[in-house]
């Protein structure tokens, strides 16, 4: 998922379900300009959205792609998307195993369709069209299974698949990949005290104060109750080290909001303790990394908490 199209910065309404009812229609229409978009249907990030704005767009495996696609057998300038208003036209940019629309080989400028099937070698996309009712739907889908309800950040399996796909990057580039471990110290003591309703606002709130201390870059899930692991992208030990410092003392800054069960007004400091591991020699598998962020978090716990180790 390219950063733009996080879930956690959803570029257009998300569609919501009212009384039981998915009021796609409405959604589509409130949502008046919406962009064509490419829908990844298999690789490593199956259900991955790219969105297409107006222009030409470059797809391929190369950082500077507009649609990049980090898949083998793509090459690094694959195809070209030329986007004006309703219309897409789609060409391959002279690849080496070339690209498909609907099993049929592309060899001059192909006007898309929605629905369209395309293949770029083994990767195959799916294209919506402005305004598409399914990619509307797909959207939904997609955001269910890759954000958390609870906290809106994103899901332990997203987090995982990411923090998988990032270490290839980082073993095949030699690029710098740092992990944060974030876990809110004595949470238990919040539902004892206010209630389990004041719990889950606590968890709310935590969880966007952390992902507003993080960088765009960053990606933030919920691993646990109230357990949270941030993947640092490029990031050394050194930065993130920075980086989870700026995350722990913007929570301990933080003065909560709640309503105790009795309907009272309070308001709570949520510390945490945060682990921080780095992409090294000896730290190769995505355990040993989780592990690794995971003791030091403890040790940050053991050390009296509302603290950094690592
Ligand atoms: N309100 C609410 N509570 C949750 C949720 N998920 C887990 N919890 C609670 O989170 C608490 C975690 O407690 P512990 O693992 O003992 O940790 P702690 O109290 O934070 O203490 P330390 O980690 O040692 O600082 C448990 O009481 C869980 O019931 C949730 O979604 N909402």
């Amino acid at each position: 998922m390219s950063d733009t199209d996080s879930p956690q910065t959803w570029d257009h309404p998300t569609v919501r379900l009212k009384q039981g009812e998915l009021t796609l229609v409405q959604s589509l229409g409130a949502t008046g300009l919406r962009q064509p978009c490419l829908v990844q249907y298999s690789g490593e990030a199956p259900g991955q959205r790219h969105a297409l704005p107006e222009g030409t767009l470059s797809l391929g495996r190369a950082p500077d792609c507009a649609v990049q696609l980090d898949s083998p057998g793509v090459s690094r300038r694959h195809a070209e998307l030329v986007v004006q208003g309703d219309t897409v036209r789609f060409n391959d940019a002279g690849s080496v195993n070339g690209s498909w629309v609907n099993d049929k080989r592309v060899r001059a400028p192909v006007l898309l369709n929605d629905g369209d099937l395309l293949r770029l070698g083994e990767l195959v996309l799916k294209f919506y069209g402005r305004n598409s009712v399914d990619a509307l739907l797909h959207d939904h889908i997609y955001r269910m299974a890759t954000v958390d309800a609870g906290t809106e950040v994103f899901t332990k399996r997203y987090v995982m698949d990411t923090l998988a796909r990032e270490m290839r990057r980082a073993r095949r580039h030699k690029r710098p990949l740092s992990l944060l471990c974030i876990d809110l110290d004595h949470f238990k003591s919040v539902n004892d005290r206010w209630g389990h309703n004041a719990g889950d606002t606590v968890l709310r709130e935590a969880a966007a104060t952390a992902h507003g201390a993080l960088r765009n870059t960053d990606v933030l899930g919920r691993c646990g109750g109230e357990e949270f692991v941030a993947v640092l992208p490029e990031t050394t030990l050194e930065e993130a080290r920075t980086l989870a410092e700026r995350v722990r003392s913007a929570l301990a800054a933080r003065s909560i909001a709640l309503q105790g069960e009795d309907g009272a007004d309070l308001r709570h400091v949520q510390t945490a303790s945060i682990g921080v591991a780095t992409f090294t020699a000896t730290l190769t598998t995505a355990r040993d990394l989780l592990g690794e962020a995971d003791a030091r978090m403890y040790e940050a716990k053991r050390d009296g908490r509302n603290r950094v180790a690592g």
